[in-house]
């Protein structure tokens, strides 16, 4: 038996052009909802039906290309952080089979900070599709932009000055991931236990995620039982990840949540996702903040910053060496 929970649908425009009295409501209701379930869906959130299309055309061709094209991206020293990440690689921590999955990345591009810029590996750019570079790079500054304004709603929420995050994620180490789940062409042979997306966690501190082509987004619910994510059309699904929660000493969640196997007589399409992974530069400190531990929440993580806190989880599912 699956338990229903309640995903709200917050409108991002009642924060970033409402009133005062508007603006307090989407904090409360969206720091309410990452402290129940960690996840919210929003809407009005700035990016068009055009450009979200847009972007699904490119990842579609991107994927279609021979796979001797996509491996020419595939560069190991960069533990799949740019480019190409190849079917079969990454695997949920705790799992032993990997994910049914083949991915690209798309990292930071900073500007006006030499030092900074030098600090992230180059992304690679596809030369045999001309939009998938320009319509990418604007998706990232859009959701980037969007992850900002979210996070000053949170900041509220946890009576932190509403810009507390602003400086951290400038310039942070965001990675935006284009996800293609593959036709399972004989479901006879497929594991019993190999699924698209084994259950995990997000690293970071949020995550954006634009749609997905398909079902099979699930949230694990507090009672232990699994809950499908449904998306309006364009709405974004935005959730907690381990980060916010450690920043927070648990008081905002990152839930659990897996892309599970189509039914078997949908295993031959594929499904398309495009989750935006907010990450803040690495020397933020994810030290809980005080304001978050007392008698009854004790403190439960070790003082870490958040460029080694990445390492250690890339290690983990297997990107990092
Ligand atoms: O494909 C999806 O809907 C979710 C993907 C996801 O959870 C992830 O890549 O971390
Ligand atoms: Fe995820």
């Amino acid at each position: 038996m699956s338990t229903a929970i309640n995903i709200p649908r917050l409108d991002l425009n009642t924060y970033v052009n409402g009133t005062a009295t508007e603006r307090k409501q989407f904090s409360d209701e969206i720091g309410q909802a990452f402290n129940d379930t960690g996840f919210v869906t929003i809407t009005n959130h700035g990016l068009s039906k055009e450009l979200i299309d847009e972007l699904y055309a490119q990842v579609k061709a991107l994927f279609a290309l021979p796979d001797s094209v996509k491996q020419s991206y595939e560069i190991p020293e960069l533990a799949g952080q740019r480019g190409y990440t190849g079917k079969n690689k990454e695997t949920a921590k705790g799992f032993k089979i990997p994910d049914m999955k083949e991915f690209w990345q798309i990292g930071q591009t900073v500007e006006g900070d030499d030092e900074l810029k030098a600090s992230y590996p180059d992304n690679l750019e596809v030369k045999e599709l001309q939009n998938f570079n320009p319509t990418t790079l604007e998706i990232y500054k859009k959701l980037e932009s969007v992850g900002k304004q979210l996070l000053q709603a949170i900041a509220v929420y946890l009576n932190l000055d509403e810009h507390y995050f602003d400086d951290k994620v400038n310039n942070g180490n965001s990675i935006l991931r284009t996800l293609h789940y593959f036709p399972i062409e004989n479901p006879d042979a497929v594991p019993a236990d190999a699924v698209r997306a084994g259950a995990h966690e997000d690293i970071n501190l949020i995550t954006l995620l634009i749609g997905a082509s398909a079902d099979g987004l699930e949230v694990l619910t507090r009672s232990g039982s699994w809950f499908p994510v449904k998306a309006h059309g364009e709405d974004l699904v935005v959730n907690v990840g381990d980060m916010l929660q450690r920043l927070t000493n648990n008081k905002l969640k990152s839930t659990t949540h897996r892309v599970v196997n189509p039914p078997r007589e949908l295993m031959k399409a594929s499904r398309y996702s495009v989750p935006f992974f907010l990450h803040p530069k690495a020397d933020m400190d994810l030290t809980s903040l005080q304001s978050t531990i007392d008698a009854e929440n004790p403190k439960l993580y070790t003082d870490i910053t958040a460029g080694e806190y990445l390492d250690e989880r890339l290690r983990e599912i297997g990107l990092k060496k």
